[in-house]
């Protein structure tokens, strides 16, 4: 199996290869052409059970979760469509949201409010074994929402249009959304904390 090779101070680590864990196929997708060859990963198809509650510990106990099934080094997202009129809500439960009600529920949330403006949000967990505590990583791309415009390929992409631009997500070519999206941000962060030298990783968590 390839391995990555990480340096734990001066001693240098082999990792096994980290699995990004997803339900979702157009995540992956987009992870894959974002990562490139900069972190070796393998993916595993699974829907894992979401607690509710702070962003970041519904992202970090999906790391647990995954963990625990794969045995190994584990990476998992948790995305939020989070509206300012309305304290960030739905944010960790926009998958619900959007599911019931559609792109123009989406927009009658806000029709009490002037204030469309929102932000999408990625928080990328890592965990490297079952017990470790998982770490985190945060992107966000602020904008606003709009009435649906553009190919219905992905989730809210045709409602959320970023700040600083005329088109929607998903109006707009992949590789500008992958330029300044809330996965890339957070990815970036991902890629240097693996790029430092494996600070955070402990070894004998899988061997
Ligand atoms: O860039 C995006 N552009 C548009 N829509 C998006 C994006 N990223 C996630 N989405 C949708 C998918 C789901 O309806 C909700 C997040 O929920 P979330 O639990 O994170 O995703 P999920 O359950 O589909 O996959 P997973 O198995 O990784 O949890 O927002
Ligand atoms: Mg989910």
């Amino acid at each position: 199996m390839a391995a990555t090779r990480l340096m734990a101070g001066s001693v240098p680590v082999k990792l096994p290869p980290v699995t990004f864990v997803t339900g979702n196929a157009k995540k992956l997708e987009e992870v894959k052409v974002i990562l490139g060859q900069s972190i070796p990963f393998q993916s595993l198809k699974l829907d894992l059970p979401e607690l509710q509650g702070d962003p970041e510990d519904i992202a970090k106990e999906k790391a647990r979760l995954a963990a625990k099934q794969v045995k190994g080094p584990v990476l998992v997202e948790d995305t939020c469509l989070c509206f300012n009129a309305l304290k960030g809500l739905p944010g960790p439960y926009i998958k619900w949201f959007l599911q019931k009600l559609g792109h123009e529920g989406l927009n009658n949330m806000l029709m009490a409010y002037e204030d469309k403006s929102a932000y999408a949000m990625c928080i990328f967990s890592l965990a490297i074994g079952p017990n470790s505590e998982p770490i985190t990583f945060v992107g966000k791309t602020p904008g606003k929402i709009v009435p649906a415009r553009g190919p219905n390929d992905f989730g809210w992409d045709p409602v959320f249009q970023p700040d600083g631009y005329e088109q929607t997500y998903a109006e707009m070519p992949k590789e500008e959304k992958n330029k300044i999206s809330h996965r890339s941000r957070a990815l970036a962060l991902v890629k240097s904390h693996f790029s430092e030298a494996g600070i955070g990783l402990e070894t004998d968590e899988w061997t």
